[in-house]
């Protein structure tokens, strides 16, 4: 990996990045439903539990069994769906198109099921097919344990990859404003924000800018007294962009870190709301604005996550009562939003970025509030933490014999054009190359612009190499020997015969390098990565040479031509 980290990052500059298209955002029908608060239930799975189907879509309504309160097993319907794709594959030796097919429509099925919307769920069945298919046999493990993880990645991912941590101001206090629609747990929401934010030692105040529920207040007052938080408020009277403003001065006057300010609701999205949003966010300038999102509304958050973003600008979301879902729907909806364009007939969708969850909320009391974990939701919702780990530990052994492996190469100067390909490839499997650089000790200093440029250069070198033949890419003297061979990758690869050169001997270089660092690792010298990337930024500079830079990095080139050992032009 650091082989193909650095060689990309030392290749000159190439190709242009297209950038994503904006959308029209998309209309949106909201629904009214009750809350089922206080029941939890695995209502999808028993039989008993769906005699009473509630109103909203089929979703089912909490009951009381035996006085007992059953509890829900997260997303136990999608769980159990994903079960009978696992199961069509016992028996079979690998993850072929065809055998796959089968169990890709019961995964289809079971995200439709979940309320997951269908540009979403046509999006992760074509991408796990295609991870599913290509991925490399894993000794001792079975191609559905194999299916489990590629699904569980692709949920991963799908609901954001990483967590994403609340932001807070540089200066002065962080203002959170909370919106969303009535009843989905705003005021609670602040409460138990308020409390988590506390454990961090940040001190909070709570802003009541709900004017038109006079509950609202009392129950903010109620609440911020429980945990222990003071709570401003100015009545009904006042405009509600008026008391957060005042608000946050009373906040700096008194240098609280943080303030969360509560809005009203309404049943569906409105132009009076949007209006009113608007003008508390003027009044506040928040670093956050975050839509509380029932977890029930299944798809429909992606909708309302559109709407809220484009008329008020949001920086991501809370779902709520996740402890009453038994689908899954929402959390699978937000971080990905698919608005539709185009005629009705040709059904054609393009990805809008959505918003990442940043907290999820499980439950009535202050301590049912979390930070939102996309691995633990996606092992939650696969309900097969054992077979993931079994899997991530079989790839461990697998990495560790291929580096085992490269190792050996590196060591008697073998590491060829197919040993690079392989690391890239590994590269894209594993997922993107700025996480992984981060990882690498000492990398950590990489802009993201070098990482970007990095990427880009891999593709770049990956076509020149795809043209040569397989002897070439063994033994790379045969390019460093021979023009015509050269020549022959420039033509067939659309490049030019100095980029080819330059990419022969960049492997040299690199195998030059990688010999001085496994020595080092082996305790001849201390490892400098540091050095290594200064040496790597001055060649990048120096790639396309003016006679200024040739001179200033004169005696790098000479140290470069002399790690080549066996480069020459004919
Ligand atoms: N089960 C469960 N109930 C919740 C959760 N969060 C909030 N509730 C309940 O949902 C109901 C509505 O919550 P509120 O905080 O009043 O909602 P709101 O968005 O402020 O309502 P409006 O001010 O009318 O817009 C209350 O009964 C809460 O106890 C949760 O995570 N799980």
């Amino acid at each position: 990996m650091e082989a193909t980290t650095a060689l990309a990052l030392s290749a000159s500059p190439t190709g242009a990045r297209r950038a994503p298209e904006k959308a029209p955002a998309a209309s949106l029908h909201l629904r009214r439903f009750s809350a089922t608060s206080s029941l939890h239930l695995r209502a999808a799975q028993s039989p008993a539990l769906r005699s009473r189907a509630s109103p909203f879509q089929g979703w089912w309504r909490s009951r009381r069994a035996g006085g007992l309160v059953v509890r829900a097993e997260m997303f136990g319907q999608l769980t159990t769906g994903l079960e009978s794709a696992w199961n069509k594959l016992r028996g079979v030796d690998v993850l072929t198109k065809e055998n796959i097919a089968e169990p890709m429509r019961d995964i289809r099925r079971a995200l439709l099921e979940a309320d997951v919307s269908l540009p979403v769920v046509r999006r992760f069945i074509e991408s796990v097919s295609e991870k599913a298919v290509g991925t490399d046999v894993i000794r001792g493990v079975k191609p559905e344990q194999q299916l489990v993880k590629v699904v569980n990645d692709e949920l991963v991912q799908l609901m954001g990859g990483e967590v994403s941590d609340l932001v807070f101001a540089k200066s002065g206090p962080t203002v959170i404003l909370l919106a969303g629609l009535q009843g989905v747990g705003k005021t609670t929401v602040c409460a138990k924000l308020a409390s988590y934010l506390k454990k961090m030692g940040k001190s909070c105040m709570l802003v009541a800018a709900d004017v038109y529920r006079p509950a609202a207040i009392d129950q903010l007052t109620i609440l911020g007294k429980k945990v222990g938080v003071p709570v401003y408020s100015e009545g009904t009277e006042a405009k509600p962009s008026q008391i957060a403003k005042n608000g946050l001065k009373e906040a700096k006057g008194k240098k609280t870190d943080v303030i969360i300010v509560d809005t009203a609701g309404r049943l569906q999205v409105d132009k009076a709301m949007m209006n009113e949003l608007k003008e508390v966010k003027k009044a506040v300038n928040p670093t956050e604005v975050l839509l509380v999102v029932d977890a029930m509304t299944g798809q429909e958050a992606a909708g309302l996550v559109s709407s809220f973003n484009d008329e008020i600008g949001i920086t991501g979301a809370i779902l709520t009562k996740l402890d009453g879902d038994s689908r899954g729907g929402a959390a699978l909806s937000v971080k990905e939003v698919f608005e539709f364009v185009g005629r009705q007939a040709r059904r054609e969708y393009i990805l809008v970025s959505g918003k990442p969850i940043k907290f999820v909320g499980q439950g009535e009391r202050i301590e049912d509030l979390e930070p939102f974990y996309p691995d633990r939701m996606a092992q939650r919702i696969l309900g097969m933490g054992d077979v993931l780990s079994f899997v991530e530990k079989a790839q461990e052994v697998m990495h560790q014999e291929d580096a085992e492996e490269l190792q050996k190469k590196i060591l008697s100067a073998k590491f060829n054009f197919n040993d690079f390909l392989k690391q890239t490839q590994m590269i894209t499997k594993m997922g993107s190359f700025s996480r992984l650089i981060g990882m690498i000790p000492g990398m950590n200093k990489v802009t993201p612009a070098q990482i970007r440029e990095a990427e880009k250069n891999l593709k770049f070198m990956e076509s020149m190499i795809n043209v040569m033949t397989p002897e070439e890419r063994e033994r790379p003297e045969l390019l460093a020997e021979s023009r015509e061979r050269r020549r022959r990758v420039a033509k067939d690869s659309g490049k030019t015969e100095q980029q080819v050169s330059q990419l022969v001997a960049q492997l040299f270089q690199m195998r030059a390098r990688m010999q001085k660092m496994m020595g080092a690792m082996q305790g001849k010298d201390s490892p400098d990565m540091n050095e290594l990337m200064e040496s790597i930024k001055a060649e990048e500079q120096a790639a396309d040479g003016t006679a200024r830079r040739r001179r200033k990095y004169g005696n790098l080139r000479q140290r470069q031509l002399d790690a080549m050992r066996g480069f020459r032009r004919r």
